[in-house]
């Protein structure tokens, strides 16, 4: 036998909790009934357009609520539209069943991609600022008016009105709230006239209807908040207008204004260039709006990664927005746009590089970066732009092209910290580029694809380094002496001291930290001992060892500060005997080396600074050994 008692039954709607959830977890405030009235009134009036093309272009007129006073009854909000109405059935099933929406096309024939609504909740917002929502609504389809009354506690009546009620009423719709006043979200201000303007701007200025906003001070003038949309018709307005709301927008003049149109969502906009670099880790903040109202001021995912030099400001149709109306869907459509409109800026770019090479410069001088991360990876962009990309070279910053003009062939460290050690050191007729910044080394190894008889060869601080030549035998005795002395002074930083010759001549020490360099160093040792024949094996068997890899060679790895038997200086500490001036003079060589290759100073170092220091300060004004001591 069938159970006929499991008959399904109808779910039950807890409406407060309903409020509660859209309230606390959907919408991000109150005020977004506004907002959702706005697009109600905007849908009603398309809605009775399709009908009727000839209806009137519609207008929406909002009369804020007044508050009693003294004597004076107060009056409610009321939101009118003159859009296509309801008739008692459409309101009985539209108005009171959540989640159902005339424009999601299951309804009626309509086209979805005419409407904001879809979701079937708007109307709930308004129990976030009242406890009864009344709509009197006359349908442009014919029959009596009706007059319907929502209460937040689920229950709702509907009434049809009488023959003279419906002709005196305009067609259209028409919502009234009264204030509510307890609670932690209510606050009657909500409904009164200054929130509402400012509201009413906010959300409705740029719609293609008139939005009109009654000031209870001078009832019979209502104030209609239109705003041109400049930044959607950039080819009908002039370019002073655009970059005048361009600095409305930034607060500061933009760098150009770009125009971005993605017909294929129905996407029209601009992306301003911001005129100084955003702060590192900004949002990209994109201004969007949905037919005209505004969807948010903070969309984060409509520009590809790398724009961030542009704020965007768009209005779509073809964009889909989340239940809470303040995010974008991430769908095909979002991805479309996204990759329209990265496409659209690099066309700037290039249109900059071929006609305005002096701007691109200006223009690469304030975003760099965005920039470079474009031409790592588009040969296009990298092509039209890379002459003017900066770069940081041992003979100062300076272009690319600036640089190609000295020497046809790039030779670039991969890290700073080399391109430091290096750059002291290195021949300033072939002078090195640093190629640890962010992206640099990417495009310096594609730059023989992009320019013509352009060379790029990676240099290492083994390789640059390689001319530190031994010293003479006939010095063999004092530099041996002078490094083992050295060396004891250092021990307790562990740091050994080696004597080479290089060039320049007045750099007095380095400080070498780079195993490769190291067993180089050891190598010239053992040369420099072993003469003839013997420096050849020793060579051998040396770089058969460093080939060897790691536990090879590398038998002494101790950091080493390499004194240059080239410099007058170093001679002549290899003659002092004064043993306190030698070990302070050794100790801030060795200070002095570290900062130059940009190494940070650890306590012990300090330590023995701040020591040498006034030892050497106390030694010139006169002080002596047992007085420093
Ligand atoms: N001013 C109005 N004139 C005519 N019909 C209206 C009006 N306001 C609401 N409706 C009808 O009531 C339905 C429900 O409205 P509601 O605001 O709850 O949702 P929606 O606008 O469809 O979708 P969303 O939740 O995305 O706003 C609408 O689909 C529409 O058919």
């Amino acid at each position: 036998m069938p159970d006929h008692s499991r008959a399904p039954l109808p779910f039950q709607v807890d409406l407060r909790g309903v409020v509660d959830l859209l309230s606390r977890h959907i919408y991000s405030g109150p005020r977004v009934y506004l907002r959702e009235l706005l697009q109600n009134g905007r849908d009603a009036v398309a809605a009775r357009r399709a009908d009727d093309p000839t209806a009137p272009p519609g207008r929406l007129l909002i009369t804020p609520h007044v508050p009693p006073s003294g004597s004076e009854a107060g009056s409610p909000f009321r939101f009118r539209d003159d859009g296509v109405g309801l008739t008692r059935d459409e309101a009985a099933e539209l108005l009171a069943t959540v989640g159902r929406s005339s424009k999601r096309g299951d309804l009626d024939e309509l086209q979805r991609g005419d409407y904001l609504g879809r979701f079937g909740i708007g109307l709930l917002s308004c129990f976030m600022v009242a406890d009864t929502i009344t709509v009197r609504s006359r349908s442009a389809r014919g029959g009596p008016a009706i007059e319907w009354i929502g209460d937040a506690d689920g229950t709702f009546t509907i009434r049809e009105l009488d023959d003279a009620t419906t002709a005196a009423m305009p067609i259209g719709s028409e919502v009234v709230l009264d204030p509510r006043i307890d609670g932690p979200l209510h606050d009657g201000s909500l409904l009164g006239h200054g929130t509402v303007l400012g509201l009413a701007s906010t959300f409705g200025r740029f719609l293609d209807l008139d939005v009109e906003v009654v000031d209870p001070s001078a009832p019979d003038h209502p104030v209609r908040i239109n705003v041109d949309p400049v930044f959607r018709t950039a080819e009908a307005t002039t370019r002073e207008a655009l970059l005048a709301f361009g600095e409305d927008l930034l607060g500061t003049r933009p760098f150009d204004a770009v125009e971005i149109v993605v017909p294929g969502t129905g996407t029209r906009g601009t992306a301003f260039v911001l005129p100084s670099p955003p702060p590192p880790g900004a949002r990209q903040a994109s201004r969007v709006y949905l037919g005209g109202m505004l969807l948010s001021e903070q969309i984060d995912d409509l520009l590809p990664e790398w724009a961030f030099f542009v704020r965007c400001i768009v209005d779509t149709t073809g964009l889909r927005p989340t239940a809470s109306r303040e995010q974008l869907v991430q769908d095909d459509a979002l991805e479309f746009t996204r990759e329209a409109i990265g496409a659209t800026l690099r066309r700037w770019i290039l249109d900059l590089a071929r006609q305005r090479p002096h701007r691109l410069q200006e223009f690469i001088g304030v975003h760099q970066l965005g920039i470079k991360a474009i031409a790592a990876h588009d040969d296009d962009l990298a092509s039209a732009v890379v002459r003017w990309l900066p770069i940081e070279t041992s003979a100062g910053t300076m272009t690319i092209d600036e640089h190609l003009s000295q020497t046809g062939v790039i030779r670039y460290t991969a890290s700073r910290d080399e391109f430091r050690q290096i750059a002291s050191v290195v021949d300033p007729a072939s002078p090195i580029v640093n190629g640890g910044y962010v992206y640099d080394q990417e495009i310096l190894e594609r730059l023989p694809h992009l320019i013509d008889g352009v060379r790029v060869e990676r240099v290492t601080v083994a390789d640059e380094l390689d001319n530190l030549e031994p010293p003479h035998l006939d010095d063999l005795a004092a530099t041996t002496a002078l490094e083992d002395r050295a060396s004891r002074v250092l021990a307790e930083v562990e740091c050994r001291v080696s004597v080479r010759r290089y060039r320049p001549d007045d750099l007095a020490a380095l400080y070498v930290a780079d195993p490769s360099v190291l067993r180089r160093l050891e190598r010239h040792r053992a040369a420099s001992v072993a003469p003839g024949i013997w420096s050849q094996v020793v060579g051998a068997v040396d770089s058969f060892l460093a080939d060897a890899g790691p536990g090879g060679a590398e038998a002494d790895t101790a950091a080493r500060l390499c004194l240059n038997w080239n410099a007058a200086l170093v001679r002549r500490l290899a003659t002092l005997d004064d043993d306190l001036v030698f070990e302070r003079s050794i100790q801030l060589l060795y200070v002095q080396a570290l900062l130059a290759g940009h190494r940070p100073l650890e306590a012990r170092d300090r330590r023995m600074l701040d020591a040498a220091m006034t030892d050497l300060i106390g030694l010139s004004v006169g002080l002596d050994d047992k007085e420093l001591r």
